[in-house]
């Protein structure tokens, strides 16, 4: 089944929400875990005993694994693995993009079904050119995997670059978005090529239906709130997947209370706004 059509079928069942996980320093540490590699492995069990076949998608940020080297990057592929498969699906957040022959390693390590690190869809960056994202789009085909371009991101510093004027006039994210919608065009029910568009942008001008998702990060620690999520995707709510990480994580580690949070944020989404 296509990822388009698996991530809306994965909504309906559990809901909008994504939890990314961050194994963040203070976090190990809060969780009586300690910032070790044992830590980060604990950590990280526990996230899957809580989101695994809970939640809709559960978002492993990888470089908060690749600071513990080798060993560090073992857990985020165990994490994978443990999670793929089981109802939730795994958007590994590694903002990857290079050059078109280094880009296709990536898409090869990220997103081959036979790959030790596959994951169901991946996060990366266009701005070595649109066209270098080809052998991502190429092997999420191939694989029924998903693509998550950086459009229109929730960090104060975007706006700089993703808002200057290329030379026909569009904004640099207008100008990523309409070749999303153009490479989704006509797939039912969704295409599988997604923009990151974050919760914190405020309101935007751009067209932000692209007949794919929309990964939104940016609500909850980073303020953005259910009015905002109103605001800026009114029109196009059924394609947004809602991403937060310390929002739910500061529940931890009890599993139960985790799962709680996960719980109270897809209904918080789904009663208030979606
Ligand atoms: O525009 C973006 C793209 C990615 N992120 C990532 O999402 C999480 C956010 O974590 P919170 O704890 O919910 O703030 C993190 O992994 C970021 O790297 C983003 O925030 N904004």
């Amino acid at each position: 089944m296509s990822f388009g059509s698996r991530a809306l079928a994965a909504m309906q069942a559990y809901g909008p929400a994504c939890v990314g996980i961050d194994p963040h320093p203070e976090l190990l540490e809060e969780w009586g875990l300690g910032d070790t590699v044992d830590g980060l492995e604990r950590f990280a069990a526990a996230c899957v005993e809580a989101f695994a076949g809970q939640v809709a998608f559960v978002k492993p940020q990888s470089a908060f694994f690749e600071r513990f080297g080798a060993r560090g990057v073992a857990v985020l592929e165990r994490t994978i693995a443990d999670l793929r498969h089981t109802g939730s699906l795994v958007i590994l957040d590694a903002k990857r993009g290079d050059i078109g022959s280094t880009a296709a390693a990536y898409a090869t390590a990220y997103l081959d079904d036979d790959a030790p690190m596959a994951a169901d869809a991946i996060t990366v960056s266009p701005y070595l050119g649109f066209g270098t994202l080809a052998p991502f789009f190429a092997a999420a085909e191939q694989n029924d995997a998903g693509v998550f371009v950086l459009a229109l991101t929730s960090n104060p510093e975007a706006p700089q670059v993703q808002h200057a004027l290329t030379g026909t006039g569009d904004t640099v994210a207008g100008s990523i978005l309409a070749q999303l919608r153009a490479a989704n065009a006509g797939i039912e029910p969704m295409g599988p090529l997604g923009a990151v568009v974050g919760a914190t942008i405020g309101q935007t001008p751009e067209d932000l239906d692209i007949n794919g998702p929309l990964l939104v990060p940016g609500y909850g620690a980073q303020g953005g709130t259910l009015a905002d999520l109103g605001r800026i995707f009114g029109d196009v709510r059924e394609s947004v997947i809602v991403s937060t990480s310390r929002g739910v994580l500061s529940a931890g580690p009890d599993v139960a209370a985790l799962r709680e949070s996960v719980q109270r944020l897809n209904d918080d989404l789904v009663g208030s706004w979606s």
